[in-house]
């Protein structure tokens, strides 16, 4: 049986961190994650070898078992028959540490793809909530209100007639570092949430901050710079995605996104893209 998988992109709109986990230092916070049209592509020959295989067009990311892919395949593999095996190539279009949540989304396929092979129901959420704190998300994907470490997943409704234009730098952020680099302690109080509270008022782009600029801007300060040329260029918002590296703008016109790509060619990759709402 052979099968094409896509695994989009996410964006964070707004990611407000509210404090510490005591259990395991893991940061609480609040965002709105927002899946977009940009997408890995995963191809699969399965066969009754009982052996998983993984190649990429990206040799920068591990293949190994520590790859997100494998993590997912090894996640499932007791609820699977022990004779399944798959050839497995990732065709990655989504830069990985670009904080838009590529490798979250592959693992996250992988899981769904499986899930009918499986011979009794295996507990989707949290085997998708133990290879990272985004990949819940990523198993429904459209719109989503998240608290907690970004597993506690509340579908929500926002206008969606926008383009997004992702600017991604060729370097990436590591997530980890980011969060340390906040320099958040154990014993801060946690700060209350606010976005459901924008989300009464109505949705309006002008309540949204990311708290990680605060230290990524002044770290790599070609962030600061995409973010301005893209205000400048014309659009209704701009913020870093996730904890970085890739800054996206907003456009309320697709040609007013399409007008602002050439503008912003020196600062890396360019992809203009449409957000998608629930499937
Ligand atoms: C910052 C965000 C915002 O959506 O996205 P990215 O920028 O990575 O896309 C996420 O919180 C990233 O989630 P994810 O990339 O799944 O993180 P994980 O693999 O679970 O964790 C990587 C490391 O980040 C830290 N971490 C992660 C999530 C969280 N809520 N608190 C943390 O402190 C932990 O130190 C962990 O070891
Ligand atoms: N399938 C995968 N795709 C991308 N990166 C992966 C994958 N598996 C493991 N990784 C590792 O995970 C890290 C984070 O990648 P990714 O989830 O794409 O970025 P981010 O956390 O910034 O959204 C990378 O540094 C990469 O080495």
């Amino acid at each position: 049986m052979k099968a094409s998988l896509k695994a989009y992109a996410k964006i964070n709109i707004g990611l407000r961190i509210l404090g510490r986990r005591p259990s395991d230092g893991y940061h609480l916070l609040e965002t709105i994650f927002q899946e977009l049209d940009f997408a890995d592509e995963i191809r699969l020959e399965v066969n009754r070898s009982g052996h998983f295989s993984l190649d990429s067009n990206r040799k920068d990311i591990p293949l190994d078992e520590s790859n997100l892919i494998l993590k997912a395949v090894n996640a499932i593999k007791p609820w699977l028959p022990e004779d399944l095996g798959a050839n497995i190539f990732v065709d990655k279009q989504i830069p990985p540490g670009a904080g838009l949540g590529g490798g979250s989304s592959d693992a996250a396929a992988i899981l769904k793809f499986f899930r009918p092979l499986c011979h009794h129901e295996p507990p989707l959420k949290s085997l998708a909530l133990s290879l990272g704190a985004d990949v819940p998300f990523f198993l429904a994907g459209g719109s989503a209100y998240a608290k907690g470490i970004g597993d506690e997943l509340e579908p929500v409704s926002i206008p969606l007639d926008w383009t997004a234009v992702l600017v991604m730098p060729p370097f990436s952020v590591s997530t980890q570092q980011a969060y340390r680099d906040l320099r958040i302690s154990l014993t801060d109080t946690v700060k209350k949430t606010n976005i459901p509270s924008f989300l009464r008022q109505g949705f309006a782009w002008r309540f949204f901050e990311n708290d990680f600029e605060r230290v990524i801007i002044p770290a790599y300060p070609q962030i600061g710079a995409i973010k301005s040329a893209l205000l400048e260029a014309g659009a209704t918002f701009s913020a870093l995605s996730g904890s970085g590296s890739t800054v996206y703008g907003i456009f309320c016109s697709d040609d007013k996104a399409r007008s602002c790509v050439s503008k912003l060619q020196e600062y890396g990759r360019i992809v203009m893209c449409q957000p998608r709402g629930l499937t």
